[in-house]
């Protein structure tokens, strides 16, 4: 768990975790739900009450009124309360009711000039702040808009990863893509980061395998979704936990140690991660005789104006890969992976000086 999470002031049990509505629907709704959460160990109590939906027409929020509804959930249970915000106005009316943590929301941190207008609303307040991945896995658009709040002078900031959109039939609402919070967490190793598994799965059945695999890969926390009447909630029904369900999921979670005190399992580990580099090494010698032959390649093919990219080799090749990969216990997606990421590098060192970059 993130040392500097810890210092926040919020209540953190096992971990630290959000819980509440997708949205706040109305007084009665939020007291109920909040009555179950409250005094279990839940750092925040959440609920949307400004919604931005992909299409006009569906539910967007009950507004401001949700906002009173809130601060008599905290008056009632001694919960804090966290919303999402998309806007100054948002930013405004929140630090009016004294809100105890907000959010912005992943449509809004894809662009900076929303990020950087809710930054300056948020300058001369201490008030916790986190940021929701993009929409697309872009780590730098995410860092980006982490620094602009930064940059507002808002110190408890953190992020919360929630998949990404994609166009791909899938699984998931959102792509879980673990490889960006990862690259995340190696560039800004102090930031506390959250996963919301309830937007990343769309579906409850879902749920329990990605908030074990967030805790991990040692996420600091999660936000679920938590509904009295879950099948009735106006928005993201399927997604939402009753408060029983929620508990029950917690309950289920293992919270894994980054290290052990264990010396025979260190001195394992330590021989493993030998074998490892020594692998990595054979790796990266064969991939630098691959570029090696594509650049000769390369030249024959500049000299007979033959394109660079030949797709009934690389169908060829894809096939012929995946096939063999899958006798080697190799998925084809990671194979796919693989070769689509060195068809791409071998395409680049063959088109290195076939234009006169001068012109
Ligand atoms: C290396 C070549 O150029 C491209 C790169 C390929 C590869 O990296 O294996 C395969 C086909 C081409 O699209 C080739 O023509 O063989």
């Amino acid at each position: 768990m993130n040392e500097v999470l810890k210092k926040w002031g919020f209540p953190i049990d096992r971990m630290f975790l959000a819980a509440g509505p997708c949205s706040a629907e109305s007084r009665e709704q939020l007291m109920e739900c909040a009555g179950a959460l409250a005094g279990k160990g839940i750092s925040f109590f959440r609920a949307g009450i400004w919604k931005p939906r992909t299409r006009p027409g569906s539910f967007e929020g009950v507004g401001l009124k949700g906002l009173a509804w809130m601060d008599e959930v905290r008056a009632e249970t001694g919960l804090k309360i966290g919303t999402e915000v998309a806007e100054p106005a948002h930013v405004e009316a929140c630090l009016e009711y004294g809100l105890d943590i907000l959010w912005v929301g992943a449509r809004t941190s894809t662009n900076p000039f929303s990020v950087q207008a809710i930054a300056d609303a948020l300058r001369g307040t201490d008030i916790p702040v986190l940021v929701k991945n993009p929409m697309s896995a872009d780590v730098g658009l995410w860092m980006g808009a982490v620094e602009r709040i930064a940059n507002a002078g808002i110190t408890r900031l953190g992020v919360i990863h929630r998949g990404f959109s994609s166009e791909l039939e899938m699984r998931y609402r959102n792509a879980p893509g673990w490889k960006t919070p990862i690259e995340l967490k190696r560039r800004m190793p102090e930031l506390p980061i959250i996963c919301d598994p309830s937007h990343i799965c769309g579906k409850r059945a879902l749920i329990p395998s990605i908030a074990q695999e967030a805790l991990d890969l040692l996420f600091d926390g999660l936000m679920l979704e938590v509904h009295p009447d879950p099948d009735h909630a106006f928005s993201d029904s399927a997604q939402q936990f009753t408060p029983t369900q929620f508990f029950e999921l917690i309950e289920k979670l293992n919270l894994p140690h980054e290290q052990s005190d264990s010396a025979m399992f260190t001195q394992r580990l330590h021989e493993l991660r030998e074998q490892v580099d020594g692998l990595d090494s054979q790796l990266l010698d064969v991939l630098s005789k691959r570029m090696d032959i594509v650049r000769k390649m390369g030249e024959i093919k500049t000299a007979q104006n033959v394109s660079t990219f030949q797709p009934g080799r690389w169908k060829e090749i894809v096939e012929d890969r995946v096939r063999k990969g899958a006798g080697l216990e190799l998925s084809e997606d990671f194979i796919l992976q693989v070769m689509q990421s060195i068809h791409e590098e071998s395409i680049r060192q063959q088109e290195i000086r076939r234009v006169d970059d001068s012109c």
